[in-house]
């Protein structure tokens, strides 16, 4: 089989739960070695395709084809998957060594070899010193990492990984964000997150699929989602952003030409845009827009008034009211740097490639 095979393949996957459609006929290729993390709100249908990749769950139409074989019929331990979950399950009258070996166990590997393996994956997941503790006596993020080390410990193709910080706090969360993300490129497993948490998936994924009602909203990098959301639930959903409401003018090159304001913008768009004179709306993320005391050099520009600013440390969030003081655009100064933003009246001005004009 060549690299380019993808190591899951999903097809056309829906499931029914009576009349709720949680999944609607999803489409999506993971390659070997991919950090892919599924986003998206409470009801999206993110745990229930989590639960068809592990065989917890029948589809009611579609395949699942894993390293080349279709497994939608096959139960979870025929499968190359595990799973962690979010409260961890790690059984509380087990050692961690009991309970790092225990699917090992499960497969039926000899005493010796589950004894290697156990010992070789607490040791990647420096967990040693706690090899006879029970779970109890750990801390949340040390029971994370058991959670994890039992779950690599059968070697899996793909490792199902759902919410699994959601237990921790915010501090601890952010530290082993870093770890799970740093285990993931040593081990070059693949790993299938499940989060609602959109600061997390763009930390943590090479690769991020926004679900939305059961579909997929939007697929690419965290770059690309943030940057150029194709639609409005995907701008709003990710990051803070402006949303302009104008009317389609038209195309310049690869450029979008949009009426806003009594004034002309120029945009990037995805394709299926609407035609002319259409009402269209673009996003411009906050700490895109600059300030100048002049009109400046970019294609898009346009006089405010500030209206308000609210001290964040680092940087600043200014208010400013454009057009007849009934538009607001909002963005950040970054207060090391200073752009004054001290007169009433100012210009803003952003980049073509900074605006993406929305399919929605
Ligand atoms: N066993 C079930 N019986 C009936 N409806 C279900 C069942 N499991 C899920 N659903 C419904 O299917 C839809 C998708 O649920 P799912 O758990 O996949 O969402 P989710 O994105 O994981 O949400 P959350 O972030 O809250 O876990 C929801 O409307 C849910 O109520």
């Amino acid at each position: 089989m060549s690299d380019q095979t993808p190591l899951v393949r999903i097809e056309g996957l829906s499931k029914h739960f009576g009349d709720t459609v949680a999944l609607d006929n999803l489409t999506l290729d993971i390659a070997k070695g991919e950090f892919v993390t599924f986003l998206g709100p409470s009801g999206c249908g993110k745990s229930t395709t989590l639960r068809i990749l592990g065989g917890f769950e029948r589809p009611t139409t579609g395949r699942v084809i894993l390293d080349g074989e279709d497994v939608t019929r096959q139960p979870p331990e025929k499968r190359h998957v595990n799973m962690v979950f979010q409260d961890y399950a790690l059984f509380p009258h087990m050692t961690v060594a009991q309970n790092v070996a225990f699917g090992l166990e499960l497969k039926g590997m000899s005493r010796s070899e589950i004894r290697r393996r156990s010992e070789e994956i607490m040791s990647f997941l420096e967990l040693e010193s706690y090899a006879s503790r029970y779970p109890l006596q750990l801390s949340g993020g040390q029971r994370q990492r058991v959670a994890l080390a039992r779950a690599l410990a059968p070697d899996p193709a793909l490792l199902l990984l759902d919410e699994p910080l959601g237990a921790l706090d915010a501090k601890l969360r952010g530290q082993v964000q870093q770890e799970l993300k740093s285990i993931q490129r040593r081990t070059r497993k693949t790993f299938f997150f499940v989060t609602h948490d959109q600061e997390e998936a763009l930390t943590m994924s090479d690769r991020i699929v926004v679900m939305n009602k059961g579909k997929v909203e939007q697929d690419g990098t965290p770059e690309e989602l943030y940057f150029r959301p194709a639609s409005r639930f995907v701008a709003e959903f990710i990051g803070e952003t402006n949303l302009l409401s104008g009317q389609m003018r038209g195309t310049e090159g690869d450029k979008v030409v949009m009426d806003w304001e009594n004034t002309t913008l120029l945009g990037t768009a995805p394709a299926g845009i609407p035609g002319k004179g259409q009402p269209i709306t673009a996003s411009v993320r906050l700490e895109k827009l600059g300030f100048s005391a002049e009109r400046p050099q970019t294609a898009n520009a346009v006089q405010g008034r500030v209206v308000g600013k609210t001290f964040l440390g680092s940087r600043m969030a200014v208010q400013v009211a454009v057009g007849d003081g009934d538009v607001l655009l909002k963005a950040y100064v970054d207060v090391q740097t200073g752009q004054s933003v001290d007169d009433d009246l100012i210009w803003i001005g952003w980049e073509p490639d900074n605006m993406a004009v929305l399919n929605d």
